[in-house]
């Protein structure tokens, strides 16, 4: 950006800023010298399964709530309108499936790690390669997350880039290794408010600066910024109603329902109600959160259409517009920029702090503690330390990755999501769902799905196949017949450019799939190629798994209808050896993994004793 646009941060903004970092770190070394001063991995990775309800819901819409939504969203809908809100429908089952089908299962098996239940289900095999999975998604998805506030501060302020992604890293780095899981926990409230308090800073002062509610209204309309439901079942098409409410189920189950980030957090809870009803209570927020996103970005095009940026804004992306725009709009307002800011940063630090924070647990519990099982508590409390640290440091490098990548923040982290989230998806609910898949099934349906998602993923990007629509840049402030004109003129001239001349066609149309469906798409590959080669090489027989990994969905599925207008009951995931009581586990099983789980964890009693004394 040309540095004379750049915004200047008053002393106040610096103060508001300073101040997010500070209490940050401040909730970190509380409880690294309060409670049980993280000595034991079951209170540094675990939080002693002790948090309440609100805040580990605040907490879970945190995780995959970064400042690449914050900014990505409002661009999104800045430029091509605002049909990507609609992927709020996919929330709902995103959100109901995890919480009484996945949560359930694995919360009753007692896991450290989501990953674990690979094991119990299929094998150890299965299980490093599901964590490796797990820690490669994490990882590179960190990258995009330290890369964009640090982007966006730059873009804003001429504020050095790679200093500030140093900073970033090395604030969440401290604060995560010093606290553990309660001070991720404790840190995600605070930021969760924090981005929520800059977010409707920037809606009320640009509706304001605009002229007023009706005003946003008529420019966004004129500027045909407003989408309806778009039905158009074509998988190329980028974002319709189908690749956002039926391809958006898919992210969201491989981000809430089987995501070590999440599952995580929900595991902290002592009681299995709470822990579903922390599922219930992220839908609310999660709805806020996109709704926000949104509205900021028809604020923003109510408030600048009509003008031209290139000139202002060089070749700079979309992304680098959102922040021009509100520094822009907050301008003479000191300490509101500095909250913006701030509000970005803790958008992205809780995101990178849980994503340590999980990190350092798969490694630990999936690929350390197997292999050292005499590792004294101490010790082992070191090396998840030492591990938050490095993987800190590895996340540093990636965001330079993101920079070479010069994407849409949203698009990439997105992908990412779908490419590895959805082979791990995949994985799970093979396992869960395929009584018949095997071992060897697992390997080779994770392996494919990989391929085929990276297949597709890569392709698009080395074709540029991304079948985004755009709409016309600009919108006039007197609506005209003309103007109607104008604008339908230019939309069936793109429409008719794209159906006569640029469709694509064989790989090229492959390539083209909206990245919405990648991981429905990929999930789909695993459990297709899971379930040939488990046939191929010999099925698992009926009640050959570990009793509890298996999902009895034909049972669930009666239970369901049959009591279904009144009351929907929650179907037990454990069948004929389900217990009642909350927190029972499963009976009857002697397999190592299960000891070794059990000797990690206080037992049930214990824990009930301790919730009821805690906080
Ligand atoms: C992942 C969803 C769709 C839902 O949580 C949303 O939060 C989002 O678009 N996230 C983008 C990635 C990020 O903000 O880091
Ligand atoms: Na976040």
């Amino acid at each position: 950006m040309d540095p004379s646009n750049q915004k200047h941060f008053s002393a106040v903004d610096y103060v508001v800023f300073a101040l997010l970092l500070a209490a940050s770190v401040g909730i970190g070394l509380y409880y690294a010298l309060s409670g049980g001063r993280q000595r034991t991995t079951q209170e540094f990775l675990m939080a002693d399964r002790s948090m309440r309800c609100l805040p580990v819901s605040l907490s879970l819409i945190a995780s995959f709530q970064s400042a690449v939504a914050i900014i990505g969203v409002p661009a999104e809908i800045y430029t091509h309108g605002t049909q990507y809100w609609f992927i709020g429908c996919a929330y709902i089952l995103g959100l109901l499936i995890p919480a009484h089908v996945f949560i359930p299962l694995l919360y009753r098996l007692k896991l450290s790690s989501a990953y674990q239940y690979l094991e119990l289900r299929f094998s150890k095999v299965v299980r490093i390669c599901g964590t490796l999975t797990f820690i490669f998604q994490m990882v590179i998805y960190m990258g995009v997350c330290v890369y964009t506030p640090a982007f966006a501060l730059n873009a804003a302020t001429g504020f050095q880039l790679w200093g500030t992604v140093l900073i970033t890293g090395l604030v969440c780095t401290l604060y995560t290794t010093l606290g553990g899981l309660k001070a991720v926990i404790w840190t995600d409230v605070f930021q969760t408010l924090v981005m929520f308090a800059g977010q409707i800073a920037v809606i009320i002062v640009g509706v304001e600066r605009t002229g007023g509610m009706s005003e946003v209204w008529r420019k966004v309309k004129e500027g045909n910024r407003l989408s309806g439901l778009d039905l158009n079942p074509d998988p190329t098409e980028r974002h319709t109603f189908w690749t956002l409410g039926v391809g958006g189920v898919f992210l969201m189950l491989s981000l809430y329902g089987v995501n070590q980030a999440q599952v995580q957090r929900k595991f902290s809870r002592k009681i299995f109600p709470e822990s579903v009803k922390s599922c219930y209570m992220v839908f609310p927020s999660l709805q806020l959160a996109l709704g926000l996103s949104c509205i900021m970005g028809l604020v923003m095009f109510a408030r600048y259409c009509g003008e031209d940026f290139s000139e202002k804004l060089g070749s700079s992306s979309r992304d680098a517009m959102v922040i021009y725009f509100v520094m822009d709009m907050l301008q003479g307002l000191p300490g509101l920029p500095g909250l913006f800011v701030a509000c970005l940063f803790s958008a992205a630090l809780s995101t990178i702090s849980s994503a340590f924070n999980s990190l350092a647990t798969v490694t630990m519990e999936d690929l350390i503690k197997p292999h050292f099982p005499s590792m004294s508590e101490e010790r082992a409390t070191l090396v998840s330390k030492a591990l938050a640290t490095s993987y800190g440091l590895l996340c540093l490098a990636m965001a330079y990755l993101t920079h070479l990548m010069g994407d849409s923040v949203l698009l990439v982290a997105l992908k990412i999501f779908g490419m590895v989230g959805g082979p791990i998806l995949g994985l799970f609910c093979l396992g869960m769902f395929f009584p018949w898949a095997n071992s060897k099934g697992a390997v080779a349906g994770l392996g494919a799905g990989l391929v085929g998602a990276f297949w597709v993923g890569i392709g698009s990007i080395v074709t540029r196949s991304s079948g985004a629509k755009r709409l016309p840049p600009s919108c006039h402030i007197n609506t005209t017949a003309a103007f109607q004109t104008a604008i339908g003129n230019v939309t069936s001239l793109e429409t008719n450019s794209t159906l006569f001349f640029s469709r694509p066609t064989g790989l090229h149309r492959f390539y083209s799939l909206s990245y919405m469906w990648y991981a429905g798409f990929s999930c789909l590959i695993v459990i297709l190629v899971g379930l040939t080669v488990s046939f191929l090489t010999g099925p698992m027989k009926e009640g050959e798994a570990t009793p509890g990994t298996v999902y009895p969905l034909l049972v669930s599925l009666s239970a369901l209808m049959s009591f279904f207008p009144c009351c929907p009951k929650i179907p037990s995931p454990q069948g004929p050896h389900s217990h009642k009581e909350s927190n029972g586990t499963a009976s009857g099983q002697h397999t190592p993994s299960q000891q070794q789980t059990e000797r990690l964890l206080p037992d049930a009693d214990s824990r009930v004793i301790e919730y009821e004394t805690a906080v």
